[in-house]
């Protein structure tokens, strides 16, 4: 098998599945409150999605990151998850994982586990329930805590993704690494991306550069830059005072584009090449028209990789929003 390499030499590993687009919160910097989605026909069943997810892991694929939407919404997932576990005990697929608002973790937590999820990522970005429900519309903090206690308890490793948000939780910098340490889950930054007509968007006024966040953070902390790397774009350095890690993931102030090393594939099958453009393939036709043969899907997806670009062109330097796309971060999974 030859390995699926792109034009700038990037061997790709990691495939990203938004497996719906559909969410039961609301957040802010990433939908509008009245969203329009998907209508349930278009989606991939999960059959397709198994042999979507197959036909990556035959290319080299690794890594799989199951996200959405909310990953854990779609009707049957589980199905989907137990159906990747025997990728995992073939040794051809080394990590099964997803993103997650934590909402449903409390259901889903010793059956994420029993498929083989090892690792998850859980997005919270406030530990105030009051500024939480603000800032997610229709979530609710205890909500998501009981989700994260069972995720713990079933004995997966935990992270926590906080997206940097200027007059948001500016404050909270050191409440919530100090949560995290004290909870043994790691706390990774990201910055505010332009994606998606959220309805009165300040995205400028929103960014809170990292770098600015990272010196702040040394007003307190020791930190020492950490060479390890998880297949995803996060920096990490860990905090010598306490001995955690926290992670940066920084599209704005630095670009990790040239370690890129995933794609990313819809709930209705297209293909992204990157989160930050809007080309993509069509890959649900190559699957539908050919339900007995792999063949003319492989190649769909070689040739999708032939045209994965150098990478995004976000941009707020000019004190202005540029590379700015069009779909929302729950069409594409973030
Ligand atoms: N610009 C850009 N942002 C990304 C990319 N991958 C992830 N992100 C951002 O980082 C957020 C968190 O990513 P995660 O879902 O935790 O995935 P990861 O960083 O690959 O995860 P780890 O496996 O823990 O390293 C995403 O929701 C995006 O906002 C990428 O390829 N490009
Ligand atoms: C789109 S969500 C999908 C998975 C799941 N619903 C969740 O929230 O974890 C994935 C990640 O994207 C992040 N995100 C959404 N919109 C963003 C934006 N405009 N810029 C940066 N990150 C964003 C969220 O905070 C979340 O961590
Ligand atoms: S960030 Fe995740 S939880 Fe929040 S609205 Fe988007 S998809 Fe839903
Ligand atoms: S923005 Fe595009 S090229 Fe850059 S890391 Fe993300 S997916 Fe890869």
């Amino acid at each position: 098998m030859t390995p699926l390499i792109d034009p700038f030499q990037r061997a790709i590993t990691y495939l990203r599945v938004s497996v719906t687009d559909r969410c039961d919160f609301r957040c802010v910097y990433c939908m509008s409150e009245n969203m329009t989605f998907l209508p349930k026909k278009e989606l991939l069943t999960l059959e397709e999605l198994d042999r979507m997810c197959s036909t990556f892991i035959g290319l080299g694929v690794e890594k799989l990151r199951i996200t959405g939407g909310e990953p854990l919404v779609r009707r049957d997932i589980m199905t989907f998850f137990r159906s990747m576990t025997r990728h995992l005990e073939a040794g051809t697929l080394k990590e099964l994982t997803l993103t997650t608002n934590g909402s449903q973790l409390d259901r889903f937590a010793d059956d994420l586990y029993a498929a083989g999820v090892r690792r998850i990522n859980i997005s919270l970005d406030t530990l105030d329930e009051q500024k939480f429900a603000d800032i997610t519309r229709w979530g609710r903090l205890p909500q998501v805590i009981k989700g994260i206690d069972a995720a713990q308890k079933a004995g997966m490793r935990v992270k926590i993704n906080t997206v940097a948000l200027k007059g948001f939780n500016e404050d909270e910098l050191f409440t919530l690494a100090e949560w995290c340490r004290s909870r043994d889950m790691d706390l990774t930054f990201i910055e505010v991306m332009p994606m998606g007509d959220i309805g009165n968007e300040d995205r400028l006024g929103q960014y809170w550069k990292l770098s600015d966040l990272r010196d702040a953070l040394r007003k307190e902390y020791t930190l020492t830059d950490l060479p390890e790397r998880t297949g995803g774009p996060a920096r990490y350095v860990r905090v010598e005072e306490t001995g955690q890690k926290i992670g940066f993931i920084t599209p704005l102030t630095h670009n990790f584009c040239e370690s890129c090393n995933r794609v990313r594939l819809t709930c209705t099958g297209e293909l992204f090449m990157c989160l930050g453009q809007e080309d993509n393939a069509d890959l649900r036709s190559a699957l539908r028209n050919h339900p007995s043969s792999d063949a003319p899907l492989e190649q769909a997806i070689r040739n999708a990789i032939t045209l994965k670009p150098k990478g995004h062109d976000f941009d707020y330097s000019r004190q202005t929003v540029d590379g700015r796309v069009s779909r929302h971060m729950s069409h594409t999974g973030g």
